[in-house]
């Protein structure tokens, strides 16, 4: 048997035209255009990339895009001042600080300095908090991306088992919170599990995310199974170049799974186009308007 490929570059192809249609909705019934900042500190050359990108997708969705750039050294009150000012643009809805910081910024003391309301990638404890808790919460853009593709590849999950690999804030927990949602029966997997491929061939849900490469191996993967593979990681390859890859052994689990999601080209993709949903329904919110339908 071969896997279904999720095509997630196709998928937040269309999620993003949704929301261009959500958008401009907005701007003709609301006079409201959403304004997405993104606050990017040091000059890490692969974090600019996804910087670019997101300005680039926010823009093509009809979006005010506003970027930050701070050097390496700004100190932590000076991050905490621009989230302040932020905070209090009425042209600002959503507020997305790029991780990681530098190591002399505390980064839970900035990301809780956000706006909660203004969180855009759900990162706030009260996000995190609401989530957990049944709550009205903005959700984070990755897991919420994994979420996306499983409906619609799944549909109800109710009872099936699923191994989140990770255990991230970001992603793990989140993700873990997501499948528990959907009435699946949820196993965190972690560095510390006992026989992880033990664990792992019982689920019918994978979801990779604990950023080292080609972790989960094919042989481990229930016949069958979805996988979502989170991890983006950079390998070396024999001629002396590099290539990215996941967190699961892709050819091998595309023997076994029934479906999977490629890196490139799966997760990523639909991490951005979230991020728009996510900008969209802050600023409903913010504006106290019902998010229009696309
Ligand atoms: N506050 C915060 N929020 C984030 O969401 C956040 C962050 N910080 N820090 C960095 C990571 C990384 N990240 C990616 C998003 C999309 C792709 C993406 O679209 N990847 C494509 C292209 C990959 C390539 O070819 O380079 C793909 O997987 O197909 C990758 C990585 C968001 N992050």
């Amino acid at each position: 048997m071969s896997a279904q490929i999720i095509d997630g570059k196709a998928f937040a192809a269309n999620l993003k035209q949704d929301i261009a249609k959500q958008v401009a909705i907005l701007k003709e019934k609301h006079n409201i255009t959403p304004g997405l900042a993104v606050v990017i500190v040091g000059e890490d050359p692969a974090s600019q990339i996804y910087v670019r990108n997101k300005n680039k997708s926010t823009v093509e969705a009809g979006m005010n895009s506003f970027e930050h750039v701070l050097p390496e050294d700004t100190s932590e009150a000076d991050l905490l001042a621009l989230v302040e000012q932020l905070n209090n643009d009425p042209a600002i809805n959503g507020i997305l600080v790029q991780l990681p910081l530098p190591k002399h910024i505390n980064e839970s003391a900035v990301i809780d300095a956000i706006n909660p309301a203004k969180d855009v990638d759900g990162f706030h404890v009260i996000n995190s908090g609401l989530l957990a808790t049944g709550g009205d919460a903005i959700v984070p853009c990755t897991p919420l991306g994994c979420l996306l593709m499983l409906r619609d590849r799944l549909g109800d999950m109710s009872g099936l088992d699923a191994v989140v690999v990770g255990r991230s804030n970001i992603v793990g927990k989140p993700m873990a919170q997501l499948l528990l949602n959907e009435n699946c029966t949820v196993t965190i997997a972690h560095s510390r599990t006992r026989d992880l491929p033990g664990v792992v061939g019982r689920a019918d849900i994978v979801v990779a995310a604990v950023g080292r490469a080609e972790l989960v191996k094919g042989d481990w993967i229930k016949q069958g199974a979805t996988v979502i593979d989170v991890g983006i990681n950079r390998i070396a390859t024999d001629d002396g170049k590099s290539r990215i890859v996941g967190d699961v052994e892709f050819a091998a689990a595309a023997e076994r799974a029934g479906a999977i999601t490629p890196v490139p080209g799966g997760v990523g993709p639909m991490t951005i186009a979230c991020l728009l949903k996510n900008t969209v329904t802050a600023t409903c919110r913010q504006a106290g308007v019902k998010e229009p339908q696309a």
